[in-house]
């Protein structure tokens, strides 16, 4: 008897895991003794899809990167003993066409427009089928148009028509995307040859809507060719300038955006009528690297969780603190961009649901995983959660009107956070939210867990020489806070067991993990073995 787990989780399902769970499904039909079920995140985000393994009287083994067909039938030979056949190439095809689909839809919902579109173009070439083909790329070139590449829509339209020729919907983009390029002549000759097209008498309603359409098109095309404020957008992305950048560590800063574009949107959207849904919120930047292998768009797309607050945001003020990797392809493109450049932010994205601290808003009613108190174990820039956790208890920056804010967070919660002598970031914060007495938006208790500083040449250090406070002074500071201690060591189960102790006292606790990967998966797999907190307690934010 064996049982193979498909993680489900966020970074699995961004790269296709749902589809695995199809494609394991499938290659399992019919064998005996075998059984297949989507599971939570097993704690290894960055090797993507994931899989584990269970056989009765083995220890469980777990897969990683399950970006292929043979690697899922690896995984069903492992757990069954049984090669399935993958002899048959319309399966195959089936298979892959299906992985790529939800990838693709994952991204589509993140509104991550290059990565949506990898892989696509090589797909379409080695589609057979026609209509499946002009599917796809009538798929691409509504992508191109939500990431501002009209002309290449076009480009993909005009082989999509040459096909569908009589597909209404293909007439109606056309003429979405000469409006966007206010090509007012081309708009006329499309008019045309919809009235050629279906001069059938059957076909007169199909004419009138379409022909009307167009000339909306039109209408609006010259409108929006006439107005000096406008220029191309990317869906879902407003334009924000580069004001400040405050060193806060040799490898971190706080960047400083201001917009007025009015379509960044709200981390706190409203209405009448509209519940308020809390949550933390995270926004994805456009590193503008050109050529890349991530998509066929120049730029690539990472997400960040600012340290200012939601009312900042609407304002047209947004702080996010960013550590530079010196190989790292977004933040050391960031790193050389001039104070007063442009970059694009998305609207804002929801983290976690509030006060539940899960991602999946379904859980929010579940009782048996109400908590009373919050640890939140984070490393590195996996801090910037702690401050958006904390504006949720303060009844000066949650979610409200200015005469009706009640912090949704109230429970007694404690940090503990792991990094290293030379990059303690949000010290300043930290001991404020120790000692503070505003309202409820104080940690009951903080432990900093710190490391030994790695010997790195200054050359590697991006701010080296812009940090005025060394980090002795920073850890001095601290070392003066009454609920903060500091320890010279890596986190241990003790000192994670000490703490939830202490929290337990007041009832179950949400245990929030928020650091790089190997952090994460670490913690996680401690919780669960050495400290024995159920799996469902856990929030795992893969950074
Ligand atoms: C929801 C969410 C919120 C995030 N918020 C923030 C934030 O507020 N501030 C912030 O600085 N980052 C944040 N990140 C991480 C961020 O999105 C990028 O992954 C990070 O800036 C690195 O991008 P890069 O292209 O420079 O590195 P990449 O080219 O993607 O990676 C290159 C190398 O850099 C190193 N590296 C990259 N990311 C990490 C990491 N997280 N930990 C350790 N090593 C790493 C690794 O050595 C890696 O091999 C967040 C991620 C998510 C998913």
């Amino acid at each position: 008897m064996s049982e193979i787990y498909v993680c489900q989780a966020g970074s699995c399902k961004a790269q296709g895991s749902e589809a695995v769970l199809l494609e394991i499904e499938e290659l399992t039909k019919g064998l005996v003794g075998c059984s297949v079920r989507a599971s939570g995140c097993v704690g290894a985000c960055s090797q993507a899809p994931n899989v584990i393994v269970a056989k009765r009287g083995a220890s469980e083994s777990l897969h990683t990167r399950l970006d292929t067909v043979e690697k899922s039938a690896e995984v069903v030979r492992e757990a069954t003993g049984h090669t399935p056949s993958l002899q048959d190439p319309v399966l195959l095809d089936r298979l892959a066409a299906a992985r790529s689909m939800r990838i693709r839809q994952v991204a589509r919902g993140e509104q991550k427009w290059n990565k949506a579109m990898a892989g696509m173009a090589q797909r379409i070439a080695n589609t057979s089928d026609e209509d499946d083909r002009a599917e796809l790329q009538f798929d691409l070139a509504e992508l191109c148009v939500s990431a501002g590449q009209y002309e290449e829509a076009l480009g993909h339209l005009a082989a999509v028509k040459s096909v569908a020729v009589y597909s209404p919907q293909v007439y109606l983009s056309v003429g979405k995307v000469l409006r966007l390029l206010h090509r007012f002549d081309e708009l006329d000759e499309l008019a045309e040859d919809v009235a050629w097209t279906f001069q059938e008498p059957r076909s007169a309603r199909i004419r009138e809507y379409i022909g009307n359409f167009l000339r909306e098109c039109k209408q609006d095309a010259i409108q929006s060719a006439a107005d000096p404020t406008h220029f191309r957008r990317i869906e879902g992305y407003a334009r924000w300038k580069l004001c400040g950048i405050v060193p806060v560590s040799p490898h971190t800063a706080i960047y400083h955006f201001t917009s007025s574009d009015l379509k960044r949107g709200t981390p706190y959207a409203r209405g009448r009528g509209r519940t308020m849904w809390h949550k933390t919120w995270h926004t994805t930047l456009l590193a503008e690297v050109g050529e890349n292998n991530e998509g066929p768009l120049p730029w690539i797309e990472r997400d960040y969780t600012p340290v200012s607050t939601w009312i900042d945001w609407e304002k047209g003020n947004v702080d996010i603190l960013i550590k530079i990797y010196p190989n790292g392809t977004a933040t050391s493109w960031l790193h050389k961009q001039p104070i007063g450049c442009h970059v694009w932010l998305s609207q804002p994205k929801k983290t976690m649901a509030v006060p539940s601290l899960t991602l999946n808003s379904s859980r929010i009613g579940n009782d048996k995983l109400a908590h009373q108190g919050v640890l939140l174990l984070v490393a590195g820039t996996g801090i910037v959660v702690a401050s958006q956790v904390m504006h949720h208890m303060d009844p000066n920056t949650c979610f409200g009107t200015s005469t009706n804010r009640t912090p949704p967070l109230r429970c007694p919660t404690t940090v503990i956070y792991a990094c290293r002598q030379d990059d303690v970031l949000m010290a300043g914060d930290l001991s404020k939210w120790c000692s503070s007495d505003i309202g409820h938006a104080k940690l009951q208790r903080c432990v900093l867990a710190i490391s030994s500083t790695q010997d790195q040449a200054s050359a590697e250090l991006p701010f080296q020489a812009t940090t005025s406070l060394g980090p002795t002074s920073e850890l001095r500071q601290l070392a003066s806070v009454p609920n903060l201690s500091i320890v010279e060591t890596r986190v241990t189960s003790e000192l994670i067991q000490h703490e939830l102790a202490l929290l337990h006292e007041l009832g179950q606790c949400r245990i929030v993990i928020s650091g790089p990967e190997s952090f994460n998966c670490a913690m996680k797999n401690m919780l669960i073995q050495e400290n024995g907190i159920v799996e469902d307690l856990i929030t795992v934010l893969s950074g």
